[in-house]
């Protein structure tokens, strides 16, 4: 993939920072081009001193390191990624948070989800496979997106950080494995409540609040489709739910415990979007409005649309249903 010579325009670029973005327009050579202009418009090529050519050596490897499964392929990383940059401009992050700060979140989202094999953590664990025993079932997948990440790092054509000092990349380093290790849903109550417990006193220069803001910001970049227009997210979750099945499929093959909201003969699209809106996404949303009122308008109202499209389409459903009873 060439990506030198290649311009985006003014016009793209503003697009590229609003949460209305639609991947499904661009190609995986387009979205390489768009991380690289990400990282040109939030400064850091100057910041820390990082050059274009590492800097598309890095990307192109990040591309390899994707895998092409249903749901969370390149395709998904672009798409979180491009929702923290909305995020780091929608709230103002560089006011509130450090450069180094910034430049962990957005390559967090970049690397988040590397080398996923379409099978979460529930399937390794009960399957008891190379990465479960290699992390003793310990976020094996989390883990293994952050290590990919920095296997990548550790070579010198394609290493953003080499002329980081010592001291910065550290940081860098312990940031990314703390924002990683965050996307796994299992802590998801526990990130949600700790967030929640310091919005009343919270406090910009605590490393510990900072900490949490950041892991906050990780996780609803990474599960917030249903907060993009219905032509974009929609698509989504046919994806999520194309990978959820065949995951359940492997695991009623080979005699494994299968999750209800993965069951092909159990789940429907509607009904396992209402619950995820209303029990996950809304009050995730609704505590990082309480610390960033633009949240209300730009991520809770149209999920709040979103809710009201299944509601419909259950509606609708279970109206076809009882006239068939009749
Ligand atoms: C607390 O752990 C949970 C909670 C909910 C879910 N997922 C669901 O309820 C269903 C399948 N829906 C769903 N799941 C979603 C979405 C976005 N990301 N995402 C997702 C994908 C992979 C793993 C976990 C999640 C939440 C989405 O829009 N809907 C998965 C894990």
């Amino acid at each position: 993939i060439k990506m030198t010579h290649v311009q985006v325009t003014d016009e793209v670029r503003q697009y590229l920072r609003k949460p209305t973005f639609d991947n499904w327009q661009w190609d995986d050579s387009e979205m390489l081009i768009l991380l690289r202009q990400m990282y040109i418009d939030l400064g850091f090529i100057a910041k820390f001193n990082i050059e274009i050519s590492v800097l598309e050596q890095w990307l192109f490897e990040i591309y390899r390191g994707y895998n092409q499964v249903p749901f969370h392929n390149f395709k998904h990383c672009f798409m979180v990624t491009q929702m923290m940059y909305g995020l780091t401009w929608l709230l103002d992050l560089p006011t509130i948070l450090d450069d180094i700060d910034v430049l962990i979140l957005i390559t967090s989202a970049i690397c988040h989800d590397l080398d996923h094999p379409g099978y979460n953590n529930a399937y390794q664990i009960n399957a008891r496979t190379e990465l479960a025993m290699r992390y003793n079932d310990i976020s094996p997948l989390e883990n293994h997106h952050c290590s990919k990440a920095f296997e990548i790092l550790e070579k010198n054509h394609a290493n953003i950080f080499r002329n980081l000092p010592l001291e910065t990349f550290k940081k860098v380093r312990e940031g990314m494995i703390k924002c990683v290790l965050a996307t796994d849903m299992a802590k998801h109550s526990d990130i949600l409540n700790s967030f929640k417990a310091i919005i009343p006193n919270k406090d910009f220069t605590n490393k510990e609040h900072k900490s949490l803001v950041m892991m906050i910001l990780m996780k609803v970049s990474d599960i917030s489709n249903e907060a993009r227009p219905m032509e974009v997210a929609e698509p989504w979750i046919d994806c999520l739910l194309q990978e959820f099945f065949n995951q359940s499929d492997v695991e009623k093959l080979e005699g494994l415990p299968v999750a209800p909201f993965m069951d092909r003969d159990k789940v429907t699209k509607p009904s396992s979007q209402i619950g995820f809106i209303r029990f996950v996404l809304l009050p995730l949303f609704a505590a990082l409005a309480e610390m960033f009122p633009a949240i209300e308008e730009h991520l809770i109202r149209p999920v709040n649309w979103a809710l009201d499209y299944y509601t419909k389409m259950a509606d609708a459903i279970d109206g076809q249903k009882m006239e068939r009873k009749e």
